[in-house]
């Protein structure tokens, strides 16, 4: 059985980074573009009900289960900005290069061991647009912000984002390992788990 689902999100990072991740499902995962589903407008004020919004839209939308992620970068120095606001921190929504410069402003001349944060992924399943019992799943990662960008790889936040395990930034390291260590990558574990728990894989 080859179920589809709609990936409830048009950020092509994160569409890459779930066709990686996924393509050990027997699940056929559709990004909402496809449908042409636009974005849901993301007025929570948790990373949970933003990811519920946009998967509640996605089914409502599609008459389709969807799954959605709500994620972004908390730093400590910051007292946890920008947080749920991470795609919009400079103003315009998804200005990645912005969003990075201003997140480097923001910590010039901050010592090393001030500059720690994580990123968060939440995801939400939900099986039509009225399901009371979304699945719900968490990951985090930790590390902390460099001075300065540096690698090419992966989206938002990762040129930035220096990884203490591997001693460089999330953007010098290959998709196959960010797939390993990522916020998203556990938050997909803990969700394929959920899923088993309820005999849908
Ligand atoms: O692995 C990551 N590596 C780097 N940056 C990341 C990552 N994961 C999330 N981020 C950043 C990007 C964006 O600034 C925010 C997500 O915002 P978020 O609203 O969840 O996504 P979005 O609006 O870009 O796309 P959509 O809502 O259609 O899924 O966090
Ligand atoms: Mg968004």
């Amino acid at each position: 059985m080859s179920q589809t689902i709609v990936l409830a999100s048009n950020n092509a990072g994160k569409i890459k980074e779930f066709n990686e991740l996924l393509s050990q499902f027997n699940f056929e995962v559709k990004p909402q573009g496809d449908f042409h589903v636009a974005d849901a407008e993301e007025t929570g004020l948790t990373f949970v009900e933003n990811a519920i919004l946009k998967a509640r839209h996605a089914c409502a939308e599609t008459g389709l289960p969807a799954l959605a992620d709500d994620s972004g970068i908390e730093v400590d120095f910051l007292n946890g900005a920008p947080g749920i606001y991470s795609a919009r921190f400079a103003g315009e929504h998804g200005n990645n290069e912005a969003n990075n410069a201003l997140l480097l402003e923001k910590l010039a001349g901050v010592p090393e061991e001030q500059r720690t944060a994580r990123f968060h992924c939440v995801l939400a399943f939900m099986r039509h647009k009225d399901d009371p019992t979304p699945i719900i799943a968490h990951g985090s990662w930790e590390g902390r912000i460099l001075e300065s960008a540096e690698g090419v790889e992966g989206f938002g936040y990762d040129p930035i984002f220096f990884v203490p395990e591997k001693g460089c930034s999330s953007a010098s390291l290959p998709k196959e390992v960010k797939n390993q260590l990522s916020h998203r990558a556990k938050a997909l574990a803990e969700l394929v788990e959920a899923f088993k728990a309820r005999q849908m894989l």
